[in-house]
């Protein structure tokens, strides 16, 4: 290994190759106010501003110069964006509204879904506080408008007067139901979040208040008893019973508490129940006979969903030769593909065309936004079973909505869930968790993970404690496959990032080995052998940067055998690959990840003219005999990985280094986490924490402490009004 110089860690080195910005979309007010569907966090959005024109005649496009003067100081001060101000003051014309503070409001709204809020409470001082704070203070500082000290509020009580007299708001959850904003208890909503918003209340209310189906008490007895025969056992045991009775289950806990244990034996148990009483004279299945529910399993990446399917076929693996047989071999699949993908707002199941399933299992919830959530309640059947699993204090979805974390806190919806009958007892659960449980939640709290020496499970405990000191206690104990690297992250050197650079490189080499052996599933294990993560995307502490770092690294580390670049293509076996959108018909969706790989007998890959590099160091090679293509992508599950030949594959990008957002829903033997500094708003708590969470083996922190506590420090705040019952 050679060392790379200081200098190959000089920021301005780093080329972003994924700067493209989102189309353009402020003309027509209802396309500007949907969210990239892209899985990132806010800031990549913050640059749209810069590429929309906003009549400006300062040359600086973005500002809002043309705007009424109130919006202009707030969009000066950075706390909205011109796109924002675009936004609002097309609907002011299109609604005859010129109140510039109702405009403001609605500028706020807009905003707010940048941030993943569903809407903006106005008489939130904390959350305006929030806003107010420039949401392109990353290191990049590369968008946005320049800050100048934000003008204070309007009045609170004349603001909200205006905002409900206004023709842009309809008032209350009535009628009218065709402005484009709407007011209900102190929040503000772009209609359709309300709308979404409002879907997801009626449907979960309706799943809680149904009647519960009752299944033979004697056989879900002794299904549980059997399923769940421990003593630790008892809320799995509880989760499973919910379950079979209930029309909506939400399984939470933290990492190792046993979720997809719970989920492969509540499928057996359901199984169990529905089929009957196993008498073959009246032709009711018996155990033999497979499955009798349709099972669905879903989670909202292809990566989640491998997982998912591995973990629970496991499970189901160890279960007795019965109850093996009733599971059956479950399918996972992404939530869009389950829901008949077409395009961002259309599905091929929905209200008048429900899902035929009579269970359906979303694993990673938290990452499920709001208007996919309200798509997938209307898509299932009403007596369908709908069982929840995730983990609340993980990042909430990019997109606007923390549907997973808001059913958690809400209040009771039903009275007293009466059916638990049997082996199930709710003696262990505190008021608070009863409460819970009317809402159908059930929380797993012991870890059964058998990692003792592991100081993972407890770090990750001490962020969600919020417990700063803890945190730094154990992550400068440096023992139990956890480090610190304390350092200014802005600044590194090589040598403070070494052991980064160590894994970085290693997990590089066994990716293009296998690669161009040909081996899909050596090259896909190696590439969740080690990770960098970050939180931002640009700037000396962004993806972009690290991407072409840890590229640079693994590239000097696997010169020896030169590049191969199957003739005629840019595609460099072992390219690691991150897709950015959606491509249903191909079967990968945004925030996949997958590897280039040699196709068909290495041997085709024979040097073509290694005289002739373009001016790269590397072995170009020609196109296998065959006419196959020398090379082809695949993703997915290493056992059964899908393969896509390139010319098929939607955008993407490389993948050696991933925001937190983006490693959602994934593991990878060893995590480096490199924050930013402290003053970053994208420090969030459960950024640390799903960060941490995303280690099997080991994970680097690249940190000051101060960014740590900064992080440990702040929460995530989303309004919605979930929580809230309606006025
Ligand atoms: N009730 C239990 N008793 C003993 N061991 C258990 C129990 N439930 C789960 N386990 C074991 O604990 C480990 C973690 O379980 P599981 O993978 O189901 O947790 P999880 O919550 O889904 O974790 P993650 O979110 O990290 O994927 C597994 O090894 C599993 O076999």
């Amino acid at each position: 290994m050679t060392d790379a110089t200081p200098s190959s860690l000089d920021p301005s080195s780093a080329v972003d190759p994924s700067s493209a910005v989102e189309p353009s979309s402020a003309v027509d007010p209802s396309s500007a106010v949907e969210p990239s569907s892209a899985v990132e966090p806010v800031e990549t959005r913050m640059s749209t501003s810069a590429t929309i024109s906003t009549g400006s005649t300062t040359g600086d496009v973005r500002l809002a110069v043309d705007a009424p003067a109130l919006l202009r100081d707030f969009n000066a001060a950075g706390v909205v964006a011109a796109t924002d101000v675009h936004v609002a003051t097309r609907l002011g014309r299109l609604t005859g509204e010129g109140d510039a503070s109702v405009l403001l409001a609605v500028a706020l709204a807009v905003r707010a879904l940048r941030g993943g809020s569903v809407c903006v409470r106005l008489d939130d001082a904390d959350e305006l506080a929030a806003l107010a704070r420039p949401e392109d203070a990353d290191p990049a500082g590369d968008g946005g408008a320049p800050a100048t000290d934000p003008p204070p509020w309007p009045e609170h009580a004349s603001w909200v007067r205006a905002v409900e007299a206004s023709p842009l708001v309809a008032v209350g959850a009535g009628e009218p139901v065709d402005r484009p904003a709407r007011w209900v208890g102190g929040r503000l909503y772009l209609d359709r979040y309300w709308r979404d918003e409002l879907t997801v209340r009626r449907l979960v209310d309706a799943r809680l208040a149904a009647p519960p189906s009752e299944p033979d008490a004697a056989r879900l007895g002794a299904a549980l008893a059997r399923l769940f025969p421990a003593a630790s056992d008892a809320r799995q045991r509880l989760a499973a019973e919910h379950a079979a009775g209930r029309r909506l289950t939400v399984l939470t806990g933290g990492p190792g508490t046993g979720k997809t244990t719970t989920v492969a034996r509540l499928l057996a148990v359901l199984q169990d129940v529905a089929g009957g009483s196993g008498d073959a004279a009246v032709g009711a299945p018996t155990a033999g006979d497979g499955p009798v529910l349709s099972v669905a399993l879903a989670a909202p990446t292809g990566k989640a969903a491998a997982r998912l399917q591995e973990a629970v076929r496991g499970v189901v693996a160890d279960l007795g030769p019965d109850d093996r047989a009733r599971t059956g071999l479950p399918e996972a699949t992404t939530v869009h593909r389950l829901l008949g993908y077409r395009s961002a707002t259309r599905f091929r199941h929905h209200a008048g065309h429900h899902l035929p399933h009579d269970v359906v299992v979303v694993d990673e919830t938290s990452m499920v936004p709001l208007s996919l959530m309200a798509r997938l309640l209307e898509a299932l059947r009403p007596d369908a079973h709908l069982v929840l699993v995730g983990d609340p204090d993980q990042l909430a979805s990019v997109e606007a909505g923390a549907v997973l974390g808001d059913l958690v806190a809400r209040p009771p919806v039903v009275e007293l869930v009466e059916t638990l009958v049997s082996t199930s007892s709710t003696d262990e659960l505190d008021d608070a968790e009863q409460v819970a449980l009317r809402n159908g939640v059930v929380r797993l709290v012991t870890v059964h993970r058998q990692e003792s020496d592991s100081a993972i499970l407890p770090l990750a405990a001490a962020i969600r404690d919020g417990d700063a000191d803890m945190v730094l206690e154990v992550l400068r104990a440096g023992a139990g496959g956890v480090e610190l690297v304390e350092a200014d992250t802005e600044r590194l050197d090589e040598h403070t990032v070494r052991g980064l650079r160590d894994d970085a490189v290693d997990a590089g080499r066994r990716l293009v080995a296998a690669a161009r052996a040909g081996d899909a599933s050596g090259a896909l294990d190696a590439l969740s052998a080690h990770r960098v993560m970050v939180a931002h995307r640009r700037g000396p502490v962004g993806v972009a940067r690290w991407a072409a770092q840890v590229e640079a690294w693994v590239e000097e580390a696997t010169a020896d055998a030169g590049l191969v670049v199957p003739a005629g293509t840019p595609w460099v076996v072992g390219r690691p690959l991150l897709v950015t959108s959606n491509d249903a018909e191909v079967g990968l969706y945004n925030g996949d990840t997958g590897v280039l790989v040699a196709d068909g007998d290495p041997s085709a890959l024979r040097p073509f003219d290694p005289s002739t590099g373009s001016g790269r160091r590397g072995l170009r090679t020609a196109p296998a005999q065959d006419g196959a293509g020398a090379v082809v992508a695949v993703f997915g599950d290493a056992r059964a990985p899908l393969r896509v030949r390139t010319h098929r594959l939607p955008p993407v990008e490389t993948v050696h280094a991933m925001t937190v957002h983006r490693a959602q829903g994934s593991q990878f033997r060893r995590v480096s986490l490199i924050l930013p500094p402290s003053s970053s708003p994208l420090l969030t708590r459960e950024l640390l924490y799903t960060a941490v969470t995303r280690a099997q083996e080991l994970v680097r922190v690249v940190a000051s402490p101060e960014a740590v506590r900064a992080a440990v420090a702040h929460p995530v705040r989303r309004a919605s009004g979930l929580r809230e019952p309606l006025p």
